[in-house]
């Protein structure tokens, strides 16, 4: 167990991971820019995370190759909304280049780093304040997550192969809050094949702690999420 200052007060950071294509959405474009409820998804993203005091700044991790930032989203603006175009090509590369980002604006190791995907656009202020709150006596850090409510099965070709027993099973969201001085190595030797922070940080031995969260944090995925999503902000 990596141990960290104790008396230094941890900072918590947020790092927003948004230079994928959204190959499965079937969006002609990336799809945190496609309009829900009047605005592209990554507003409603960063608009809720804006209104979470205890965060000290929100980076938003781009593509090098990102031209639609600046025109989509005017009012990511200001002391605590800092922006990135050091994208990879991999979740994992990019949410290791932002740690990198973080690092050279002063984030320190013993700070937290909230990761959470452009993609779960419905993410409201108080599901981060929960999670911060859980994990700020943690030695680990932990994730949202939605205990699974179906009956799983294991595909073969389209049909059942088993039926997986799901008790003690979760689906992971995010935000995923870790100390950036063990997200950053555990990212390195996880490699790209880890799909989430979670994952690269139990590779090291850890149990991070899982935090209930709502169905409605679901992540943009399919093309029939559009609808969803677009319903959900429209109500709220
Ligand atoms: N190389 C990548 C891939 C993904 N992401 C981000 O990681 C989050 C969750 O990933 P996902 O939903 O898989 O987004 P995409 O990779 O864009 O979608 P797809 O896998 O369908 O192409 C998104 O906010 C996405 O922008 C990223 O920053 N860099
Ligand atoms: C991080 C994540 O959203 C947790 O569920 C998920 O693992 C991202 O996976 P994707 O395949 O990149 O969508």
């Amino acid at each position: 167990m990596t141990h960290f200052p104790i008396g230094l007060q941890p900072r918590c950071f947020a790092l927003v991971p948004a230079a994928g294509i959204g190959a499965r959405s079937g969006a002609t474009g990336p799809k945190q820019y496609v309009t829900l409820a009047g605005r592209p998804m990554m507003a409603h993203t960063l608009d809720a995370l804006s209104q979470v005091a205890a965060l000290e700044a929100t980076l938003v991790v781009l593509s090098p190759e990102d031209d639609l930032f600046e025109a989509a989203m005017p009012e990511f603006q200001g002391e605590r909304a800092w922006v990135a175009r050091v994208g990879g090509a991999s979740r994992a590369e990019t949410v290791s280049a932002g740690l990198t980002e973080l690092m050279a604006r002063g984030a320190q190791p013993h700070d937290w780093v909230l990761v959470h995907d452009a993609a779960r656009c419905l993410i409201r202020p108080e599901w981060v304040l929960r999670l911060i709150e859980a994990c700020a006596e943690d030695e680990v850090g932990g994730l949202l997550a939605l205990p699974l409510a179906d009956t799983l099965k294991q595909a073969e070709a389209g049909r059942v192969a088993a039926t997986v027993d799901r008790r003690h099973k979760w689906a992971a969201q995010t935000p995923q809050m870790f100390r950036l001085g063990m997200l950053k190595p555990a990212l390195m030797m996880a490699g790209d094949s880890v799909t989430d922070e979670a994952s690269a940080v139990e590779a090291l031995g850890h149990a991070p702690l899982l935090v209930e969260s709502p169905m409605e944090n679901f992540k943009v995925t399919w093309p029939a999420d559009f609808a969803l999503a677009e319903r959900l902000l429209r109500s709220r």
